[in-house]
């Protein structure tokens, strides 16, 4: 299992991190075998899983559900679990709270926060408690509704700047890692090299330290909208379509189930069955 130092080491020796979202065990157990480093259960599961249409109805216990779930598939790789929309703003003791059922109860290896600012006093506090803490800047999806849409964020210089502050803002306040997402390219190189913490992109170029994708959009399994940044790895929806329609024209039929499918009993048990000569 990978440890916040050996993240910093990969960063050090310019070897690129990689991390994917996973919301359940089987999916877990398929990520930490391609070798992953680190495992997210974001709070997209919201969104991918979950079926709503943003990140903001996401609950602290179905992140520790799922979590839990992702633990028992991936065993042995590190786990980053998100606080949820509004459960790390209003009452410290709460974030506290949260952190140590998300460590203790789901197994998590640390925690994600959104955002600087206010956030940044938050952070110092869980990480000099002992709770690694991941950061998250740029477009951050529990904010949409007050940034007004799944926008690039960073566009303009004065916007980059106050990345490059928040980010060395939260450096200070202990994080291990940062996650930036949906910025320029070039926001994404000099955030890599502006920070000691490895910088992981998702929409932020090529030059972060490391790369983080949702799950579903590598698979082509999910929303008929994926953003800009996504390379899907495979198309798995129509495969899956494919399949159930065969199911449904199988069972309609009657091919399926076919004798393999099928127990059988005995042809004595069957004659005290139906001839009623038996015990
Ligand atoms: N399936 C999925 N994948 C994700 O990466 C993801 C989620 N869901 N849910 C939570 C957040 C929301 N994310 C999103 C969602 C949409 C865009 C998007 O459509 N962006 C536009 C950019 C528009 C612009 O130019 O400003 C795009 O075309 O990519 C980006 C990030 C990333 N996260
Ligand atoms: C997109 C990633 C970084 C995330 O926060 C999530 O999946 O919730
Ligand atoms: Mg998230």
């Amino acid at each position: 299992m990978k440890t916040t130092s050996g993240l910093l080491r990969m960063k050090q020796k310019k070897e690129k991190i990689t991390m994917m979202t996973a919301y359940d065990a089987p999916a877990a157990r398929l990520v930490e075998e391609a070798g992953m480093d680190m495992i997210l259960v974001g709070d997209s599961l919201g969104m991918v899983v979950l079926g709503y249409d943003s990140t903001i109805p996401v609950t602290v216990d179905d992140m520790i559900m799922h979590t839990k779930a992702v633990r028992r598939g991936a065993k042995d790789t590190f786990i980053v679990c998100d606080l949820p929309f509004l459960s790390y703003h209003t009452d410290l003791k709460e974030t506290f709270h949260y952190a140590k059922r998300i460590m203790q109860e789901a197994g998590a290896n640390a925690v994600k926060l959104e955002g600087a600012g206010e956030v940044v006093e938050t952070i110092a506090k869980l990480t000099s408690a002992g709770v690694p803490v991941m950061g998250h800047l740029g477009l951050t999806p529990q904010s949409v509704a007050v940034l007004g849409g799944y926008r690039v964020q960073g566009r303009n210089a004065s916007e980059a700047k106050q990345l490059i502050a928040d980010a060395k803002a939260l450096e200070a306040a202990g994080v291990f890692a940062i996650v930036v997402e949906c910025v320029p390219e070039q926001v994404g190189a000099l955030l890599a090299e502006s920070c000691q913490v490895p910088i992981i992109g998702i929409g932020a170029g090529v030059d972060t330290d490391g790369q983080v994708l949702v799950y579903h959009d590598v698979l082509g399994y999910g929303d008929v909208h994926v953003p800009k940044f996504v390379k899907s790895y495979a198309h798995l929806s129509p495969i899956i379509l494919e399949a159930m329609k065969s199911y449904v024209k199988e069972v309609k039929e009657r091919e399926f189930p076919a004798p393999e499918h099928q127990f059988t009993m005995d042809e004595k048990e069957l004659k005290g069955l139906y001839g009623g000569e038996s015990s």
